[in-house]
């Protein structure tokens, strides 16, 4: 059995970049942006005012009377030049006018007919200069993955179709004579497919389109030709008949198919019998059956994949630190991801693992908000002790 890191490993070296398509801001959140863009103007585009207030010459000191000779506001530039002892009339977001120093915020003056009185003067100007955000040529580098903020970004630089990977298509095939879909009414000896749908989810928030394909029920003929039905896509990925059974035939179809088998088993609990290897044009993933097996193999494994795909470099679960709430066993000699709870504690995060560590019952997966990492071969630790955890 390979370590998970190995496995990783292999199977990102199967991942053959997609290519890039163009696509409308609106359209690109959670897109990978592929490569650099710049800015096509500088941001503010002019020097503008940052309060509401008046625009003067100088810096008046209390007690000063100023004429007032005209009004500008966000989108309406007042196009005069100000002379000392005059002020402007100005808003938020307004262009600073020509001859202008500084705002007076409009709480520190009078105002009277045509004119202000300064009362208080203040040590900042109030003003923003042109392309103090970002100067016109600004570039934001690619592969990046667009978060709502980069998006303002990206429209403020007037780039209103970033190019952007397109997204990995992957069909999802669940296994097993057992299985029938929600809502239909099982017979005594078959269960609900579960897994599916929180494998979809999970590899639609890493900006995959997926494709359901029709349950494979576990003969040799059937599932090779849902496999086959599946050709196409980015990465295919079977659920279930990954194990030693005489029922588990995915390993043995998909080597009948010309799978270029890169691992099978990984030194991982829950997820032992994974499988990864690649089919034609397609990355194959086989996923164990047991439905937190499945799910936590997703999040290890096709999700790094998926960001891959689209040109992303760090892609591995990001591991964060906490501490134990309470004292866990040694660990064997598979890398285990357990389900459990982290909450803030008055001195950080305290992980608390879940009582059940059953690779088929969902009800402590749904409770968990993270995975704790044992390590192989980890020794004994105590409350207290650090540990190792991701988000799910
Ligand atoms: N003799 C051995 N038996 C098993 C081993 C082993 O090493 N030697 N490994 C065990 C481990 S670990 C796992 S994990 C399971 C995984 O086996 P498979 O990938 O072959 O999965 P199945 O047998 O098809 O299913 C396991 C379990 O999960 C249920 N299942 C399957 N698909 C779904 C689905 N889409 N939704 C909900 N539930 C599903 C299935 O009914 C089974 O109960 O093998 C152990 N055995
Ligand atoms: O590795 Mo299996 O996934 O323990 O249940």
């Amino acid at each position: 059995m390979i370590s998970v890191a190995e496995a990783l490993e292999r199977l990102l070296s199967l991942a053959v970049p997609l290519a890039s398509e163009e696509v409308p801001l609106a359209k690109a959140a959670g897109r990978v942006l592929s490569g650099e863009v710049q800015a096509a103007r500088a941001q503010p585009p002019f020097t503008a005012s940052a309060m509401d207030g008046y625009a003067v010459s100088g810096d008046p000191q209390p007690g000063e009377t100023l004429k007032v000779i005209g009004e500008a506001q966000a989108g309406g530039a007042w196009t005069g030049r100000i002379a000392q002892g005059q002020a402007v009339r100005i808003f938020t977001g307004a262009p600073l006018p020509a001859g202008a120093d500084r705002v007076v915020i409009q709480e520190n003056v009078t105002a009277t007919e045509g004119q202000i009185t300064i009362n208080e003067t203040s040590a900042t100007a109030h003003i923003r200069r042109a392309g103090s955000d970002f100067a016109a040529g600004h570039s934001l580098p690619g592969p990046r993955l667009l978060r709502p903020a980069d998006l303002a970004l990206l429209a403020a630089m007037n780039v209103a179709r970033p190019q952007v990977a397109r997204r990995p298509v992957v069909a999802l095939i669940a296994t097993g004579d057992e299985l029938v879909l929600p809502g239909e009414a099982p017979r005594e000896d078959q269960i609900i497919c579960s897994n599916t749908f929180a494998i979809k989810a999970l590899a639609e928030t890493a900006g995959a389109e997926v494709r359901l394909m029709p349950l494979a029920r576990d003969r040799v003929e059937a599932l090779r030709d849902v496999i086959a039905l599946a050709e196409g896509a980015d990465v295919i990925v079977t659920i279930g008949g990954a194990s030693v059974g005489d029922h588990d035939l995915v390993a043995g179809v998909a080597r009948g198919m010309g799978i270029d088998m890169a691992f099978h088993k990984v030194a991982l609990r829950p997820g032992k019998p994974l499988m990864s290897g690649r089919l034609g044009n397609s990355v194959f993933l086989g996923l164990p059956g047991n439905p937190v097996s499945a799910i936590v193999c997703s999040h290890l494994f096709l999700l790094p994949l998926l960001r891959r795909l689209q040109g992303l470099r760090e892609v591995a679960p990001v591991l964060r630190r906490a501490t134990l709430a309470h004292a866990v066993e040694a660990n064997g000699n598979r890398a285990h991801y357990m389900r459990a709870i982290v909450e803030e504690g008055t001195e950080g995060p305290v992980l608390r693992a879940g009582d059940s560590q059953e690779s088929a019952f969902l009800v402590p997966l749904s409770e968990a908000n993270a995975l704790l990492l044992r390590p192989p071969h980890a020794p004994a630790a105590a409350a207290g002790d650090p540990a190792l955890w991701l988000a799910i």
